[in-house]
């Protein structure tokens, strides 16, 4: 069983490296949890990424990911799977020196490849956040290795859970099951939302009225699913009356396939999680 590394202090600077959408969510959600903006290092190559980061959040952003490590306990990696080698390889010096709690929320790239990049022996806590984080109102999966101690694992919880829920997944491999449900889980609501915005149009309604029936419809049957306690069966079982609407409706959706299809996507998510992995190692 590898040591596990004493973590940093949570009054240490937390690094982003990588400061797109994902970042600006977490960091958004820091900053309204109270924490000192002065104590947000982001790295991003992109001016106009810095400029927006620096005004809307009042943090402090470097142009290299090297000068926003300086002095950071914590670093959050926030860049494209396909790029996180790279960016990996060129901190792995400062990286043996700092000893740093490291958080990737990149899908799909392992907690093994991480450390490997870094130089070895990195306490790392691998993530899947989701969009909803920007309101916090997101729901986190968390996996630490066996190098992080218990002060990291409740500083990397303390870090997600700024941007709605946590859960902590043991068994690694299911990382890629966590991006399939809930990392790319708001593109599916979303979706759905179209379908019925543009079904709501062919049967005739006006534009404005398709667009809040099937809104509001989606944020209703959410806020029940979440706060009513009843399980999603048995809130379904009350809409639909024997021989009414709904049934007419749940008999197209079952007999087409619908959950075999969820099924289908969500597998196919994971799958690419593990490919993304080994294309960019
Ligand atoms: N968008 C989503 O719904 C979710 C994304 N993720 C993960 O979050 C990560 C970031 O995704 P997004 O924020 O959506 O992408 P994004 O493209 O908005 O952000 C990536 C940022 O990294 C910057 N960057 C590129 N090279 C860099 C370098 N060498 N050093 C520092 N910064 C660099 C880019 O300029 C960009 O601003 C990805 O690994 C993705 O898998 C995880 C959960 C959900
Ligand atoms: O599509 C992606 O690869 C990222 C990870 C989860 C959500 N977006």
């Amino acid at each position: 069983m590898p040591a596990a590394h004493p973590q940093p202090p949570d009054s240490s600077p937390i690094a982003f490296i990588g400061g797109g959408n994902m970042a600006r969510s977490l960091v958004g959600g820091l900053v309204a949890g109270g924490r000192d903006p002065d104590t947000i290092h982001v790295a991003d190559p992109v001016a106009s990424a810095r400029e927006a980061l620096s005004a809307d959040l009042g943090v402090r952003v470097f142009a290299t990911a090297a000068e926003a490590v300086e002095g950071a306990g914590t670093w959050v990696f926030a860049v494209k799977p396909q790029v996180m080698r790279e960016v990996c390889l060129g901190l792995a010096d400062a990286a043996r020196t700092a000893r740093p709690l490291v958080v990737s929320i990149a899908a799909g790239i392992t907690g093994a490849q991480l450390e490997r990049w870094l130089g070895g022996e990195t306490a790392v806590v691998r993530t899947m956040p989701n969009t909803p984080a920007l309101l916090g109102a997101g729901v986190t999966g968390l996996h630490a290795n066996p190098r992080v101690d218990s002060a990291g694992r409740a500083a990397a919880e303390r870090l997600l859970a700024s941007a709605g829920t946590t859960v902590w997944i043991e068994d690694e491999a299911l990382m890629d099951a966590v991006t399939g449900v809930s990392g790319s889980g708001p593109a599916y609501v979303f979706l759905l939302a179209e379908a019925m915005e543009d079904a709501a149009l062919a049967e005739g309604l006006p534009p404005a009225a398709a667009r809040t029936l099937a809104l509001q419809t989606i944020l209703g049957a959410a806020r029940m699913l979440t706060e009513s306690g009843e399980a999603p069966a048995e809130l379904r079982r009350r809409v639909t009356s024997p021989g009414g609407t709904t049934q007419a409706a749940i008999e197209v959706l079952e007999t087409g396939g619908l959950r075999t299809l969820v099924a289908q996507a969500i597998r196919a998510a994971t799958r690419r999680g593990g490919e993304l992995s080994q294309a960019h190692d």
